[in-house]
């Protein structure tokens, strides 16, 4: 359902991604990790259409970018980041900012017909905050605030969820919280594009990652082929070891020898 070949980026004389290619499959769930700068977010905004590589195609749901209206692509996907959740307004109440997540648009001038509105009701109730329906955005918290995010990226059933770093900034139970409502979307026919720094967010959802490093996807595949310590080690430059509880990884950072430099 998406195919990136060949991509090449540059900008003002840097090349920050090259030689890309990755292919995710209807029904997998993917995880994309990599150091700080290595061109995550850019992936994502190729998939998105928020930017176009320097060369090299990308396929989307079947559709080629470059020759269709990336807006009609668009709809089909959900995206959840922190730009887009400080675009909100604060003021408005838990379920509106919910539904208009029925529209391309960020705020809805006109009344929001009774279905709609029943509809936000109904994906709140999922996410466990039908409660704090009528209250205002800023009076939540900010693992609540993920998750209204969340329940907003669900309004137009989208095929495709991207979600970059959902979990920066909460508390451990806070993403413990969503991340068992990120659990809950094997239920849905849809596909999850995730980024994060931390490999432990890697829930059984999952089931592939890639690893983007210098520019380049240094591995990509099922989550049990790319988490090896060999392949991480190498692309974070520390001795890491993996260990598996309950399918899910836990990272442990070997003590570096005395002397030894990062
Ligand atoms: N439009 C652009 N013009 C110039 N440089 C860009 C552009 N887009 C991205 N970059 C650069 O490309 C590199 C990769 O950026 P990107 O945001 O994709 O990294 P990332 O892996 O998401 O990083 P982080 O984990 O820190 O969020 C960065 O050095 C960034 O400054």
């Amino acid at each position: 359902m998406i195919h990136l070949r060949d991509i090449t980026f540059k900008r003002e004389e840097r090349t920050i991604l090259s030689g890309v290619n990755l292919d995710i499959q209807k029904g997998e769930q993917w995880v994309v990790l990599g150091r700080n700068g290595s061109g995550k977010t850019t992936l994502l905004e190729f998939i998105t259409a928020y930017q176009f590589p320097s060369s090299g195609t990308v396929d989307v749901l079947g559709n080629r970018y470059g020759t269709v209206d990336v807006r009609e692509v668009r709809k089909q996907i959900g995206y959840i980041s922190q730009s887009l959740i400080e675009k909100l307004t604060m003021r408005d109440p838990v379920w509106e900012v919910v539904a208009t997540g029925e529209y391309a648009f960020l705020r809805f001038y006109q009344d929001i017909p009774a279905e709609v509105k029943t509809k936000a009701l109904g994906l709140l109730d999922e996410v466990g905050l039908l409660h704090t329906a009528n209250q205002a955005l800023s009076t939540l918290s900010q693992g609540e605030r993920k998750k209204v995010m969340l329940a907003r990226a669900l309004m137009q059933d989208p095929k495709l969820l991207i979600m970059d770093e959902p979990c920066a900034g909460l508390d451990l139970f806070e993403r413990e919280k969503l991340l068992v409502d990120l659990d809950q979307l094997r239920k849905r026919d849809i596909t999850v594009i995730y980024v994060t720094h931390h490999i432990e967010e890697i829930v059984p959802l999952f089931t592939h990652v890639a690893l983007v490093h210098n520019g380049t996807i240094a591995a990509a595949g099922t989550k049990e082929e790319v988490l090896k310590p060999e392949v991480l080690s190498q692309a974070y430059d520390l001795p890491i070891l993996v260990d598996w509880h309950d399918g899910r990884p836990w990272i442990r950072v070997q003590p570096l020898e005395r002397g030894a430099s990062l």
